[in-house]
């Protein structure tokens, strides 16, 4: 478990002190998979860095497992660092080494018996599919592979919590997907808890159980992500959302402009995704329907959809009531 406990950060820039990160509270939990999204300048690296020590909280506390990080002597913080492994958007991998001396490197600084290295970077290699590039340099491998090897490489050591900084932004949108789906497998087979950081939505959509939302050094909104993502608070969420969700607000408002009826926003989770609920509301409570903006797609493992309808005629009430029954999320966006 990695806890924050008013935990701020300031760094000295011209002889003064900037506010990188105000004083927060964050709990993250063993196992899960946690993101933090935040634009540029957001704080969510130095949020991660505090983690792993790479930089200390300037005020507060953050715990790993129940102990301030802050506690720790050299020999505690290197016993921590084996137990946090760290991902890159820049890969970071020794160009002059091979892919299986990379792997192989943390686990020589570990002192790993050398009869033992090899077989460790043979299974970690099988682990992110790059047994057959084991004795290629970082040069001659796509970024794709990259990450890969820079995985294999943040596994060697067997740490229970894997920290990925823009782990995806160098790479292409299949690259991406198929990265993440790596990593979620991780987190389900080793049971490591990911903190991940991202300024990418999708990313958290697709692999994170909870999200955190970072402005300008600030935590701004916390939850789980069907939570976050279906239901945003913050204007800085919605913002992100919207550009997930390929939504123009402004097309959106015009389509609604053009119809009449009052307009709803309804949201089915889980297995009612597929349900073919409009149909029978709408034969039920004589209402006609007309669909502006829908999606379904999956948060995770969970199938999710989320239409944006208008209603004209019929009893809407009982259609209301209807969608409300079947558990569905209403959200009345114009009466
Ligand atoms: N070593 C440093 N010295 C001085 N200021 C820093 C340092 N590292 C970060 N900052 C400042 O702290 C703030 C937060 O930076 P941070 O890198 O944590 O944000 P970020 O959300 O990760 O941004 P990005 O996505 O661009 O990496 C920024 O204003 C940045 O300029």
């Amino acid at each position: 478990m990695i806890a924050f406990e008013q935990a701020s950060k300031s760094y000295r820039v011209g002889g003064h002190e900037a506010p990188a990160l105000q004083a927060l509270d964050l709990r993250i939990e063993a196992g899960e998979v946690f993101g933090i999204i935040g634009h540029s300048g957001a704080g969510k690296s130095t949020l991660l860095r505090l983690i792993n020590r790479l930089e200390s909280a300037s005020g507060g506390r953050v715990l790993v497992d129940g102990t301030d990080v802050a506690t720790l002597d050299a020999d505690g913080l290197r016993g921590l660092r084996r137990r946090i492994g760290m991902i890159f958007q820049h890969f970071n991998l020794l160009s002059s080494k091979t892919v299986a001396a990379n792997v192989a490197f943390p686990l020589e600084l570990a002192g790993t018996p050398r009869a033992q290295v090899s077989a460790r970077v043979d299974e970690l290699l099988a682990r992110v599919g790059l047994s057959d590039q084991a004795h290629k340099y970082p040069a001659q491998l796509s970024g794709g592979q990259k990450q890969r090897v820079g995985i294999a490489r943040a596994l060697a050591t067997g740490p229970k919590i894997l920290l990925c900084d823009e782990a995806t932004s160098a790479l292409d949108p299949q690259t991406t997907a198929s990265v993440l789906q790596l990593l979620a497998g991780i987190n389900r087979e080793l049971g490591l808890t990911i903190v991940l950081i991202t300024h990418e939505m999708d990313v958290i959509r697709r692999v994170c159980d909870r999200v955190a939302v970072l402005d300008a050094g600030a935590l701004v909104e916390s939850g789980p992500v069907t939570e976050v993502f279906l239901h945003p608070r913050h204007p800085t969420t919605r913002r992100f959302v919207a550009e997930a969700e390929h939504l123009d607000e402004g097309e959106l408002h015009r389509d609604m402009a053009a119809v009449s009826g009052r307009i709803l926003r309804l949201t089915f989770v889980g297995g009612g995704t597929y349900e073919p609920l409009l149909g029978r509301v709408a034969r039920e409570s004589g209402v006609d329907y007309n669909i502006l903006a829908g999606r379904i797609d999956r948060i995770k493992d969970t199938p999710y959809g989320q239409l944006t309808v208008s209603l004209v005629g019929g009893d809407a009430e009982r259609a209301l009531a209807a969608f409300a029954a079947a558990g569905v999320h209403v959200e009345e966006v114009r009466r």
